[in-house]
């Protein structure tokens, strides 16, 4: 379906407020796939998918879906590994361009794989080479896993998840390795905090025999005696080292020696660079057989994983929507008139519900007289412009397969919508001339459109206005195009237009601030008086003296 004129901008802002209820950025692209359409089977499609996932969604696992979000595969150029391949396969090895290739064995690789027996064995597949790229990144997003294997619990994720436990252990150790430095300054305070305290505590007692025996030693420089009276403490020290050295190991899965027999204990940096470099290289074997192992099973899950997160964004997308149509209704698609009873528009707050019709009269409006062109009078700020905005929002929303604010609704498919709002700075030729051409122009042609003109009078003197007016409606007649017109010129219009309808939005009273009470409901078939003895009334009534008794006495013969 066709927006133009301020038609566009309307479905613009319908769109914006679905947008902001959707929380994942990913989601709002489906708001492209229901752009609104003339094809009336896509119409009804939508509807009946929209209604049945209205229906069947879970609210609750929108916390989940927030989770979501996409796990990218990237490829990668791996240096820590080599390929080596006979002289006919190195085309398509190097074509996959994951590591270097090479015909002869090369040293300095941590990984050595290959297809004719110098290492590891592999086919030339991408997940043979490096299934690290595919493990990783699905390690790393355990949480998106997580979350899916909350909403489809009998989908893939789960099953994924499990294989990739297997993984917790090499990941954890490569975790440690990657913080190696600081993991072992950290044990290296500890140790040495332990090792001051067992220092403070430490008290030599001798007997004077011993005493003369310790010093003979010293003398003599007989360093053995001396420091076998030590050997308890050094035996404490040495038992704690050991144990922090166990520590260690465990974290990393190795066996490691690294911290000194001195006190104060310092590794130096080139201990601990040798030691990152080794672990690193098993590690990375480790890592490499084990992703190997596990994605032969997380493999034939990836395409559903996909489809499982694009379903999330989906999900997601319903439950928007159903949350910004909450209380709406699906309109019928049928052909002969445009009608809502009920309907609240989308941006008015605490709108009063109006109901309103153009073409054929149908439930709950028999009896009111059917019109494809109905002219609309009435109050200043009565909510004319408003009515056409809410007649244009449920025609989008129908046109999108949405259901629409009101409580009852009925839209023909439509080709083209036309909506010219007043334009309050607007006067002048140029002005009248643009309006013109605008009107004139979609009046041109043929196909189902619904033409909305708010006040086209405005901009040129009331005479000539009439007759402008009447010979283009005229036009939108013949062709059977549906037309609402705001209108101040309603008597004389309908003087020209007897089939078209006038109605009327008038204000019914005054409250107790004396401001205007105008009930938003359009009276069918009825001019919309302007209300001059309420506005007389409440100047009365607000009046003093003399200036009163003028008002009140014009206002009795008003009323006469
Ligand atoms: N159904 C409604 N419920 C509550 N407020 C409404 C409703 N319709 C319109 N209004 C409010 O009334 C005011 C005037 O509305 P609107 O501009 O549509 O009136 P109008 O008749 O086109 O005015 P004008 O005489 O200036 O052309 C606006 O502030 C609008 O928000």
């Amino acid at each position: 379906m066709k927006l133009r004129g301020d038609a566009r901008d309307v479905y613009k802002r319908i769109r914006g407020m679905i947008e902001r209820e959707i929380k994942l950025e990913e989601a709002k692209k489906f708001l492209d796939r229901i752009e609104p359409t003339s094809d009336k089977l896509e119409i009804l499609r939508r509807q009946e998918y929209f209604k049945k996932s209205f229906s069947s969604v879970k609210e609750e696992l929108e916390d989940f879906l927030l989770k979501v979000k996409p796990i990218k595969f990237r490829r990668e150029f791996l240096d820590d590994r080599v390929l080596i391949v006979s002289e006919d396969e190195v085309e398509e090895a190097e074509k996959l361009n994951l590591c270097i290739v090479s015909t002869e064995p090369i040293e300095g690789y941590d990984i050595v794989l290959s297809t004719i027996g110098y290492g590891i064995e592999v086919e030339l597949k991408p997940y043979e080479i490096a299934p690290e790229l595919y493990v990783k990144p699905l390690w790393e997003n355990r949480g998106v896993l997580e979350a899916l294997a909350n909403v489809f619990p009998n989908g893939v994720s789960r099953k994924i998840l499990e294989r990739l436990n297997e993984l917790e252990d090499v990941f954890k150790r490569l975790k440690t390795l990657e913080n190696l430095e600081e993991r072992i300054r950290e044990l290296e305070i500890e140790l040495n905090r332990k090792i001051e305290e067992k220092l403070e505590d430490f008290k030599l007692t001798l007997s004077g025999r011993e005493l003369v025996e310790f010093i003979r030693a010293l003398r003599s420089g007989d360093i053995e005696v001396v420091l076998s009276k030590f050997s308890a403490l050094n035996d404490e020290i040495l038992d704690e080292i050991k144990k922090t050295e166990e520590e260690l190991s465990k974290e990393l899965g190795i066996d490691v020696e690294v911290f000194p027999r001195d006190y104060p204990i310092e590794v130096p940096p080139e201990v601990v660079e040798s030691l990152r470099k080794s672990v690193e290289r098993e590690l990375k074997l480790e890592l490499y057989l084990k992703s190997r192992e596990v994605l032969e099973d997380i493999l034939p899950y990836l395409p559903k994983l996909k489809e499982e997160i694009e379903k999330a964004y989906e999900l997601e997308f319903i439950i928007a929507l159903k949350r910004f149509s909450k209380g709406f209704t699906f309109p019928k698609i049928e052909e002969g008139g445009i009608g809502f009873v009920k309907g609240k528009n989308l941006f008015i707050e605490n709108p009063q519900p109006v109901s309103y019709f153009v073409g054929k009269a149908r439930e709950p409006f028999a009896g009111v007289k059917g019109s494809r062109v109905v002219i609309l009078t009435g109050a200043n700020s009565g909510g004319k412009t408003s009515l056409l905005e809410l007649m244009l929002q449920i025609v989008v929303l129908a046109h999108m397969g949405l259901p629409v604010p009101a409580e009852n609704a009925w839209v023909d498919v439509l080709n083209e919508v036309f909506f010219f709002k007043k334009k309050r700075s607007s006067y002048g030729a140029g002005a009248f001339e643009g309006s013109l051409k605008g009107i004139v122009r979609s009046l041109r042609g043929k196909g189902k459109k619904l033409i909305l003109i708010d006040e086209f009078e405005a901009i040129t003197e009331p005479g000539a206005a009439v007759k402008i007016l009447a010979e283009l409606l005229k036009v939108g007649i013949s062709k059977g195009f549906y037309i609402v017109i705001v209108s101040h010129l309603g008597e004389d219009l309908m003087k020209e237009l007897p089939e078209a309808r006038v109605d009327g939005i008038e204000a019914s009273g005054l409250d107790e601030n004396l401001n205007l009470i105008v009930d938003r409901q359009p009276k069918f078939g009825i001019i919309g008086r302007s209300t001059p003895e309420l506005i007389l009334e409440r100047l009365a009534r607000k009046g003093r003296g003399e200036e009163r008794d003028i008002l009140l006495k014009v206002l009795r013969k008003l009323k006469k």
